[in-house]
Order: C-alpha cells, then structure tokens, then sequence
C-alpha cells in the first residue's frame, strides 16, 4: 500500500490536530500545514482577532478559502480547526485525495488541553466544558461520517498517537523503510530547495 497524497486530521479543540499533525508530517516525510496557523499568517493577526472583527462567519469564508487552496497540495498532512467540518461545501474539500483521521478525545481531557489557552475564541466563555459538550453533540456524528481511520488519543501520549496513525495510514512498510523513505523525500525537497 502506497502512502495517500494527503493526511486530513479533524476532531475537537484539544483532540491534539495540530501537535500531531506537526510530528505525523516528520514521521511520513510530508510538509505539515494547519489551516488556523495559515490563515493567521495571512490575515496578519490572530484567530480571537479574526473572531472580534469579522465575527465567526468571516472566520468560515476565510477557513473555506483556505480548504479549498490547499485541497490540491500533495505530501501534505493538514490540520484543519475543529469546525472545519461544519460547512457542507467543506466535506469534499476535506476528501480531496485524502486519508481523513479523526482524532477522538473525550470531553474531560479537551477540558484539560484546551484549559489555560486564549487562542479559542469559542471557549472564552463561563462554562467552557458545557460548550465543548454541545459542540461534540453536533460535531462527532459528522467527524465519524467523514472518518477514514478512528484514533483514540486519551491517555496516551502525541508520540504514541503518532506510531499507531503511522501503522494505520501505512501498515505495511515497517518503520526503517519509512525512515528511509522519509530520508530520501528531505533530501529531493533539499536538492529543489537549493535549485531554487
Ligand atoms: N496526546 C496528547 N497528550 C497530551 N497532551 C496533548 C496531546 N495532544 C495534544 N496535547 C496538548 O493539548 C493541547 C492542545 O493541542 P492542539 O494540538 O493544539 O489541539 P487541536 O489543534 O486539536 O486543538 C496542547 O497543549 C498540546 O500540547
Ligand atoms: O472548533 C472550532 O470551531 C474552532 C477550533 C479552533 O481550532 P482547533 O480545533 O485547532 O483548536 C479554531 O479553528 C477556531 O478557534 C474555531
Ligand atoms: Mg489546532
């Protein structure tokens, strides 16, 4: 089995989508890419920003653009935001050549991971745990609907999480041929890089 043009990572705030992310892209050799970080960098501010300004549905134009945008990057793993899924002309977006992994996580441990940061404009409120048990109740059907592989991360930690998504997405190639194949995908993309 050949690795997928693209991994998708969907799931709750807090499921661990764009620290996985970032170590799943080292293991498989592909670039890493996170919609929040990019559409961050490219509207010069941050999401809470984004959030105050433009109000969550000028978040949504900008998250779709930028599904969209990147639908076609291949030897990519991409963390998406959690509601990414939510707009019904996202779900192809997301399919695009893509291998879909939702990263499933209870509601206690996004309550923990997601505790002490600022950056989720949807959290900054009262209750936070009570949003978050809303927000599963409409997202995690569609998450399972999309769902190609279905990754537990409770209790277990991001480098565990990513040996056994790399199992999944790969199983066949054992781990030295990955890490020679990895090395050999550095080292065509030091070689364009240096071309120019
Ligand atoms: N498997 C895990 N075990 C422990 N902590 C984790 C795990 N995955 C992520 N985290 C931590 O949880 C927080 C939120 O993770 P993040 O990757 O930003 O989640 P997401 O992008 O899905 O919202 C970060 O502080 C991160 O270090
Ligand atoms: O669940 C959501 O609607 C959101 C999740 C966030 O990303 P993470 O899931 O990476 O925290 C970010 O896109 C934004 O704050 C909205
Ligand atoms: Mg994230």
């Amino acid at each position: 089995m050949s690795l997928p043009k693209r991994v998708v990572l969907v799931g709750p705030m807090g499921a661990g989508k764009t620290t996985i992310g970032r170590l799943l892209a080292k293991e498989l050799g592909y670039r890493f890419m996170d919609t929040d970080r990019i559409i961050e960098e490219r509207c010069g501010a941050n999401i809470p920003w984004i959030f105050d300004v433009e109000g969550e549905d000028g978040f949504r134009q900008r998250e779709t653009a930028m599904l969209e945008e990147l639908s076609s990057e291949a030897e990519t793993v991409l963390a998406t935001g959690g509601g990414a899924v939510m707009r019904p002309e996202n779900r192809p977006l997301l399919r695009k050549d893509s291998i879909i992994v939702y990263l499933r996580t209870s509601i206690e441990q996004q309550v923990e991971r997601t505790r002490k940061d600022r950056n989720r404009p949807l959290l900054q409120s009262e209750d936070p745990e009570a949003v978050l048990r809303t927000l599963f109740a409409l997202r995690d059907p569609i998450y399972t609907e999309l769902a190609d592989i279905i990754m537990y991360t409770d209790r277990k930690s991001p480098r565990l999480v990513v040996r056994q998504l790399a199992n999944r997405i790969n199983p066949k190639t054992p781990r030295h041929k990955r890490q020679r194949r990895k090395e050999g995908r550095e080292h065509a993309q030091g070689a364009s890089r240096a071309q120019g």
